[in-house]
């Protein structure tokens, strides 16, 4: 598939799009015509070619590669102390709906023979976040890609979020919070390992 680089008007923020912009901006004018909009009218103009900008910024993740990303920032373990990166905001769009769910990531691994560049967590949080999404599968992911990276002891994920398909229309809650995990090797098998993991997360 043909990728573009595509720049955000006013952002300066570039990134590169495995999406056919000139197709979903005509969508989005279709769209807009369906819900009972006029999208010739002033307001709405550029509004499809924002969206199409939009949409290809909140599913860039699914062309993004691990290696790259991770871009060579592993560097030798010197203990094998739990390291724990919390508080990992993301935001990620609900397949069910395509409304956004958001909230915070929390990583915990026991190294092997490796560390990551901790900057290198939210970007792999970023990866997986933006594309269509279930809660659970955002977890797992994560879980595994550190996994496969850095072949820790241990890595448990754990994602706390809000869901706007669970707030803005449906069952309409307002309070509900969803938490996901993903337990892999060392967190897995021990409980005690999990439990000082989960501690840190109070
Ligand atoms: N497990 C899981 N479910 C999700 C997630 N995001 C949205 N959902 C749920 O996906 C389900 C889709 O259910 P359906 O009954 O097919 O769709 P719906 O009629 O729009 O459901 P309501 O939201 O209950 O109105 C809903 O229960 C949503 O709450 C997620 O990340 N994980
Ligand atoms: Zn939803």
């Amino acid at each position: 598939m043909e990728r573009k680089m595509v720049e955000l008007e006013d952002t300066g923020l570039t990134f590169e799009t495995h999406v056919d912009l000139g197709r979903l901006k005509r969508l989005a004018a279709e769209w807009l015509e369906v819900i009972g909009e006029d999208p010739s009218r002033e307001g709405l103009v550029k509004t499809p070619e924002r969206v199409a900008k939009a949409w290809a910024f909140l599913t860039r993740g699914y062309r993004q590669d691990l290696k790259a990303i991770v871009n060579g920032a592993l560097f030798p373990a010197e203990g094998s102390e739990m390291v724990v990166v919390k508080g990992i905001e993301f935001y990620s769009m609900c397949e069910h709906h395509l409304l956004p769910f958001f909230g915070q990531v929390h990583i915990g691994y026991i190294p092997g023979e490796k560390i990551l560049g901790l900057s290198k967590f939210a970007r792999i949080v970023d990866m997986f976040a933006r594309r269509l999404q279930v809660q659970e599968r955002l977890a797992v992911q994560i879980a595994e890609a550190i996994q496969e990276i850095l072949e820790p002891q241990g890595v448990g994920v754990v994602v706390e979020g809000v869901h706007l398909c669970m707030m803005m229309r449906g069952v309409e809650k307002q309070h509900s919070r969803t938490t996901t995990s993903a337990m892999l090797g060392v967190f897995r098998e021990s409980q005690k390992t999990r439990e000082e993991f989960l501690s840190h997360l109070k």
